[in-house]
């Protein structure tokens, strides 16, 4: 007879489903440039040189060529005048071969973020995080021009394994501005019952062990037990901790926010960390950039 251990959760393969995402937008794409001799672009501006922006940079370089789009980078020294990255923005906004432009993040701290994300034309919004596509996604009956990538994602993998939200009880564990908060405001659109849990909560498990989705933002590794989650519950976990471990030759390896082994016993649905979310924010960072070139194009 089956007993609880013997049960294992349906591991949600997001680097599969990001390549199929990939292969629907390269058809896309081709089919720009031939009738229309469109060929969707996409800048991407770094600022300095945090190890971990360049190689994420290196990823959306690398699935920008895959499926066709063109990419623009540009690096600027992590001492730039805001002045200068402003004039950047300004001179991407006005390029016409440039449909999308991010802006990774964090900013040094002599750059006010807010001012720059403020800055990027509304049209080439790709990342959403512009504050007035947050305002739409943030209301009732109105939706901003992109959604941001990783809370999109989110959600790509939810209904991609055949599982609804509407009506559904969901917790968001993470309320930062390019996570947790966009990604409850989505949930809430999409009809779910939305709680959002973070550091100053009283007794999270308690909120958690009632979820139907669990979205997992918080940045702090294997936080989450697999005593907390519900039996059937789906689990998406959007945390990226790089922990020691001398095993590796790199020295550290990637973790989630989600004891991904113990959870495996109780969820009905989990995505691994890394191949479950990432490879997701990557895909929709060129579907929006595809759907940019698009609207340029009235199609
Ligand atoms: N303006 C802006 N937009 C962003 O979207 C943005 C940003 N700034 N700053 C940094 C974060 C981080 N981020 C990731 C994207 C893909 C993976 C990803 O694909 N990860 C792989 C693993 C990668 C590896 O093995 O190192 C995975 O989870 O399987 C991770 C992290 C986007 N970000």
């Amino acid at each position: 007879m089956a007993t609880p251990s013997d049960h294992h959760a349906t591991v949600i393969d997001g680097k599969a489903i990001a390549q199929t995402i990939r292969s629907e937008i390269a058809l896309e794409v081709a089919t720009l440039s031939e009738k229309y001799s469109k060929v969707p672009g996409l800048a991407v501006v770094i600022v300095g040189c945090r190890k971990d922006s360049q190689s994420y940079v290196n990823m959306k370089r690398k699935a920008c060529a895959e499926v066709g789009i063109k990419s623009f980078d540009i690096n600027l020294p992590e001492d730039v005048p805001e002045v200068e990255l402003i004039a950047k923005v300004d001179e991407l906004n006005a390029n016409p071969e440039v449909h999308g432009i991010l802006v990774q993040l964090p900013l040094p701290k002599h750059i006010n973020e807010e001012k720059i994300l403020s800055q990027i034309s509304l049209e080439k919004d790709v990342d959403g995080f512009h504050p007035l596509n947050i305002g739409k996604l943030a209301m009732k009956g109105r939706d901003p021009l992109f959604l941001p990538c990783t809370p999109k994602g989110c959600l790509e993998l939810l209904s991609r394994s055949g599982i609804s939200i509407k009506g559904k009880k969901a917790v968001v564990v993470g309320r930062s501005n390019i996570v947790g908060l966009p990604v409850s405001l989505l949930l809430l659109k999409a009809d779910a019952t939305v709680t959002v849990v973070h550091s100053r909560t009283q007794d999270p498990e308690s909120y958690i062990r009632e979820a139907d989705i669990v979205i997992a933002a918080a940045g702090q590794p294997m936080m989450i037990k697999g005593s907390w989650i519900k039996p059937g519950a789906a689990v998406i976990d959007v945390g990226t901790n790089a922990v020691n471990d001398p095993s590796r030759k790199s020295g550290y390896r990637l973790v989630g926010d989600v004891d991904f082994q113990e959870a495996c016993k109780v969820a009905g649905w989990i995505t691994p960390v890394p191949g479950g979310v990432g490879p997701l924010t990557v895909a929709m960072l060129l579907q929006n950039t595809l759907e940019g070139a698009k609207r340029v194009i009235g199609q």
